[in-house]
């Protein structure tokens, strides 16, 4: 269903209710997700972005009832990914050579995946197309954020950035605007956003909103390709991007930890407590790996100065579950974060010095050798996890 967002731009996309895992199973999206496509209806007829490859049938059913297709004159493809291109393969059988515009690594995308040749017209950025009634659409390339061939599309007059994946979180709602849904789980949800997809582009990021503010668009809505849009104080968003993409950190550790037999939990609780008892103004959270989200935890050591990781060594290494997310970790190329690490052995301990190689290789920076335990602790080793704790307050 149409629905109008200003004048002649209507939010024509889908809202996926059901999605709780995405990228595969790399994103959980416990709050759904949506696609959105858009619609201008000027002189010429302009289609942004379209929805996932299961939705493609209904979109374009849906579509054909809100306009002829064969009135639409063009289509933004501001990025080749499947989410927002699915549908991009039913809609060209029926209106075939419609011109897609993309960038040039938009072509090799869209290409790459659809073996098809459609009808590309490569836009950089700068470049203007006339969309009649006095307006015009303007092409902002936006190479990595976050594949090589993502674009931004601004519209003159109704000043609407139509942002792509930038600015988006996977939040399904019936409201369509960022004032009208919790504003808790928008921004929480925008956050673990950027720290799973996009902290690794950080720099790249930075100089990009530089170049956006110096275009000097009047910005009155940023239409995302997920979730919800901007339109009360819209440059919030671009603003929270800034401090996330310098080096973002709060008053905040986080201790994530794996276990067989509950030692290392133990030891876990003895090092929060004394983090707690040096520093009570530092947030301290704790986490059992296996037992929890792991995109949410990412998100929770992105907001974090200090992250603390513990494992019991178990055959030599290191429980899956700690070892899995440490990668994940390693990937995102967080700055700025100090990291120390603590486990229980039985006879050849090697978890923390694999713990420690593995957060020095993700660029944190490690402290000491981390804190053993032999067994499972006993009273004198809790009291010594309490003050390798309060250490790490001090860090
Ligand atoms: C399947 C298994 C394999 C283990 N392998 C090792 C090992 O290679 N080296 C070692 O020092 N301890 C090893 N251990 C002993 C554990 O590290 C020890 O029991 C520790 O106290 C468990 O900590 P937890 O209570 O946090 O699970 C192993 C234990 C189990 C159950």
């Amino acid at each position: 269903m149409k629905k109008t967002i200003k004048n002649n731009v209507s939010w024509v996309g889908k809202v996926d209710w059901e999605l709780r895992r995405f990228h595969g199973d790399e994103y959980t999206t416990n709050h759904g997700s949506t696609y959105n496509s858009y619609l201008i209806q000027e002189e010429k007829n302009v289609l942004v972005d379209t929805v996932w490859l299961p939705y493609a049938g209904e979109f374009v059913e849906n579509l054909a009832r809100e306009i002829d297709l064969d009135q639409i004159d063009c289509i933004i493809a501001n990025h080749g990914e499947v989410d927002h291109s699915g549908a991009l393969p039913e809609l060209l059988k029926r209106i075939p050579g419609t011109p897609v515009y993309c960038t040039a690594n938009g072509v090799k995308s869209l290409k790459g995946q659809y073996h098809q040749d459609w009808n590309f017209q490569v836009v950089k950025t700068g470049d203007r197309l006339d969309v009649g009634n006095g307006k015009e659409l303007v092409f902002v390339e936006m190479p990595m954020l976050h594949w090589p061939d993502s674009m931004a599309t601004y519209l003159t007059g109704d000043n609407i950035l139509f942002s792509n994946d930038a600015f988006g979180q996977h939040y399904a709602s019936d409201r369509l605007y960022n004032d009208l849904v919790d504003q808790c789980d928008l921004h929480k949800e925008a956050l673990k956003y950027y720290a799973n997809i996009l902290a690794p582009f950080s720099k790249m990021l930075q100089r990009k909103l530089g170049e956006i503010k110096s275009m000097n668009l009047d910005i009155d809505i940023i239409a995302t390709s997920h979730g919800i849009l901007w339109r009360e104080n819209p440059l919030q968003i671009v603003e929270k991007y800034g401090e996330w993409a310098a080096d973002y950190q709060e008053n905040k550790i986080t201790i994530l930890y794996d276990t067989m037999w509950n030692g290392t939990r133990t030891l876990a609780e003895g090092i929060a407590e004394g983090i707690g008892l040096a520093d009570p103004e530092c947030e301290v959270m704790v986490f059992n790996l296996a037992k929890s989200d792991k995109n949410d935890l990412i998100a929770e050591v992105f907001r974090s100065k200090t992250v603390v990781v513990g494992s019991p060594t178990c055959n030599g290494g290191v429980l899956h579950s700690v070892a899995g997310f440490l990668h994940m970790l390693q990937e995102l190329k967080l700055k700025n974060k100090k990291a120390a690490t603590f486990g229980c052995y039985g006879w050849s301990g090697e978890s923390t010095k694999l713990l420690n190689e593995m957060l020095a290789h993700g660029g944190f920076q490690v402290h000491g050798e981390g804190f053993k335990c032999l067994w499972n602790p006993d009273g004198d080793r809790q009291q010594a996890a309490l003050a390798y704790g309060k250490e790490i307050a001090g860090l």
